[in-house]
């Protein structure tokens, strides 16, 4: 007789770790969609202090090269359609949610290729020549109207949310999943760049990126330079302007000449942006990884399992992706309780 035998499978127990966007969606899907389970977040961190936090929250996939282009855009149809739905609702301005319109600008028209996304988006089309007169130094460029998330306002909102549905949330940094097993009946790992230290996973690794949060309220258009190092998105609290991507790093600590080299690539682009105010730094950590890592695994220690659904790897993406990643965790736990389920009747006869 394993573990799960012991267990009442009434009510299954689900350890939910890590309390950053894709722990936090993941949690709430679950519990909407498995009502008959209780959900616990157990994490280190919680916001305003997680790289989630840091981000800009703009729904504009990157590619992750080694997961399936269908899979991507499966999980970004379902994001925006959720997020879109929020957007049309009365909750819009406490989830932190608005619609945004703007450019994503190339200086040579060969490296726009169109995205697997462009039908996602709304009104995707290549800009005519009056908007690109704008941007002298730009050859080529796409304008759409896209999502986007205010970071730390979404997470608050998903917190509140999950709580609402009777979740609970721990402080504590778990050392080896394993700890949970006496406790839980199934495990979801969210931990990002924590599971490198967590887990063991040397395929996930940093890529540093620091932005500036300013207030500059004039601001409605986004722009991005389509190499992905200059943008500005302006959001409900105030405008993100990065940006850097340096693989490798773990340095937290704002550094002074990125910021301004940051601040003078994104005035080159928007002058006005010489007149903002309030100007804070934030650093991040993107949790990148080849391909996101979504699927079972189960511990096994002598006779006993704990089922685990690993949910990270997100990279550059996690505020694009995460809806349609959460609701893949949620049906995966689902098959963890048939399966324990199954074999607590088998052992009973
Ligand atoms: C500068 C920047 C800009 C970005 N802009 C965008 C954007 O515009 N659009 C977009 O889609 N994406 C963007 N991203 C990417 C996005 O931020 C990430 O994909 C996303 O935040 C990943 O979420 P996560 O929950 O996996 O990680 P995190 O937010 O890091 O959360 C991980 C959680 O796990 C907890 N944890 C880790 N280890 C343990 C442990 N051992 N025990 C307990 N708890 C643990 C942590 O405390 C934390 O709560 C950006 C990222 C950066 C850095
Ligand atoms: O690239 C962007 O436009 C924003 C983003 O996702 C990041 O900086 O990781």
């Amino acid at each position: 007789m394993d573990s799960w035998s012991n267990k009442s499978m009434s009510k299954p127990r689900i350890a939910v770790i890590g309390a950053g966007l894709i722990g936090l969606s993941a949690a709430v899907c679950i519990s909407e969609t498995i009502p008959t389970c209780s959900v616990t977040i157990i994490s280190d961190e919680f916001t305003p202090n997680t790289t989630s936090d840091v981000a800009a929250g703009m729904l504009i996939p990157h590619t992750y090269p080694g997961t399936p282009i269908y899979q991507q855009k499966q999980w970004f149809k379902e994001t925006f359609d959720y997020l879109f739905a929020i957007n049309n609702s009365s909750e819009a301005p406490s989830a932190g949610i608005s619609l945004v319109s703007g450019w994503q600008i190339f200086k040579t028209s060969s490296s726009a290729e169109l995205p697997f996304w462009s039908d996602i988006v709304l009104g995707f089309r290549a800009m005519t020549e009056m908007e690109l007169k704008k941007f002298p130094q730009y050859r080529f460029g796409q304008a759409f109207t896209t999502l986007k998330c205010d970071c730390p306002s979404y997470l608050l909102w998903l917190e509140k949310r999950l709580k609402g549905n009777g979740g609970e949330v721990h402080a504590k940094r778990i050392a080896n999943l394993w700890d949970l097993q006496n406790n839980y009946d199934i495990v979801v790992n969210c931990t990002g760049i924590g599971s490198r230290q967590l887990i063991g996973d040397l395929k996930i690794y940093p890529v540093r990126g620091q932005v500036l949060k300013v207030h500059a309220p004039w601001l409605n258009h986004f722009i991005r330079d389509g190499d992905g190092l200059s943008y500005i998105y302006p959001g409900i609290h105030n405008v993100t302007l990065g940006g850097t991507r340096e693989k490798g790093s773990w340095n937290l600590s704002p550094d002074p000449n990125i910021s301004k080299d940051i601040f003078d690539k994104c005035c080159a682009l928007e002058p006005s942006l010489q007149k903002a105010q309030d100007i804070k730094v934030r650093v991040g950590l993107r949790p990148s990884r080849l391909a996101v890592r979504l699927q079972k695994e189960i511990l096994v220690q002598g006779e006993k399992k704990l089922p685990v659904v690993h949910n990270y790897g997100h990279g550059s993406g996690g505020f694009s992706m995460h809806w349609g990643t959460a609701k893949e965790a949620a049906r995966l736990v689902g098959e963890c309780i048939a399966t324990l389920q199954d074999s607590l009747s088998k052992a009973k006869l």
